[in-house]
């Protein structure tokens, strides 16, 4: 049996892997804030699927509450998977942002993701598998449709798994980022925005679906909502074509006077 750990469990796309990791017969660990939810998904998965699932109620920005989650990461019996789903949006212009709020949004969606896996990887290595899924965002690749700090965060979570998965997937460990586009779930909301001004939304049902036959396919990257992947291959080609401009001594040639 398999346990997958998801943070963000509590609603939108969190939950729905929820759904479809018990569906497939994982074992869970459910993570987020509000516990009354957890609570209502678990006993819905347990009673529909019989797996065995826990629940850990934790604000991941705060550094006492992640503890108990860093602690479950690093125990027996073994996390196999490990979705780092939770985060959250930050409406308004980089200019006008409170710090306050930009470093809430820094551990949410860049700092816990970040120790979360680093609790996990070193067993998955030992054991020469397991899997870890990163929701990031298309924003990651189209940073300027998007005012504030929220396409960085993003930005980092898709580099952290490219990094990580140049250093582990030779060691058995997959890592998977998915790209979600505009998806309906609370996330608008909760950020004070209207996602019925948004257009071409995306159900979560599908979106979820969608990454999980990229993560089946164990591809590194899943843009759910890109209909011709090759798009991305070619951008994937390109940068590797610049990266080999990057190993030179000497400035290119139209910096030098
Ligand atoms: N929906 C969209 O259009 C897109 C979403 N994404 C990404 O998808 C991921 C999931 O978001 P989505 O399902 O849309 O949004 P939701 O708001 O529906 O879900 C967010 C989840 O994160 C949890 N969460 C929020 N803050 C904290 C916290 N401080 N500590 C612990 N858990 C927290 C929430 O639970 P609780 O409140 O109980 O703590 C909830 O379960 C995010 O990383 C988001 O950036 C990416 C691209 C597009
Ligand atoms: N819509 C954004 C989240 O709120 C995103 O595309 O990441």
């Amino acid at each position: 049996m398999t346990t997958a750990l998801i943070t963000g469990a509590s609603s939108g796309i969190g939950s729905v892997y929820a759904r479809r990791f018990a569906a497939r017969g994982n074992d869970l660990v459910l993570v987020a804030r509000a516990t009354d939810k957890l609570n209502i998904l678990a006993t819905e998965l347990r009673d529909k699927h019989g797996v065995s699932i826990d629940v850990i109620t934790a604000d991941l920005t705060d550094s006492a509450q992640i503890e108990p989650v860093l602690q479950r990461l690093r125990a027996e019996p073994p996390i196999d998977i490990l979705v780092n789903n939770a985060g959250a949006a930050l409406m308004g212009d980089f200019a006008t942002a409170e710090s306050a709020d930009m470093y809430k949004l820094l551990r949410l969606n860049v700092l816990a993701p970040t120790l979360l896996t680093s609790a996990v990887i070193g067993g998955m290595v030992k054991r020469g598998r397991g899997s870890i899924i990163n929701i990031a965002s298309v924003l990651a690749l189209l940073p300027e449709y998007s005012h504030g700090i929220y396409a960085a965060t993003k930005s980092y979570v898709l580099t952290l798994s490219q990094s990580l998965a140049a250093e582990v997937t030779s060691k058995g460990v997959y890592v998977q980022a998915v790209l979600p586009a505009a998806t309906r779930t609370e996330i608008y909301e909760r950020a004070g925005g209207d996602i019925s001004k948004v257009p071409d939304v995306m159900e979560v049902d599908d979106l979820v679906d969608a990454a999980l036959v990229g993560f089946d396919r164990k591809e590194l990257v899943t843009i759910p909502p890109v209909p011709d992947v090759t798009a991305w291959e070619a951008f994937e080609r390109e940068r590797g074509l610049l990266a080999q401009g990057f190993s030179n001594a000497q400035p290119a040639a139209r910096y030098r006077s």
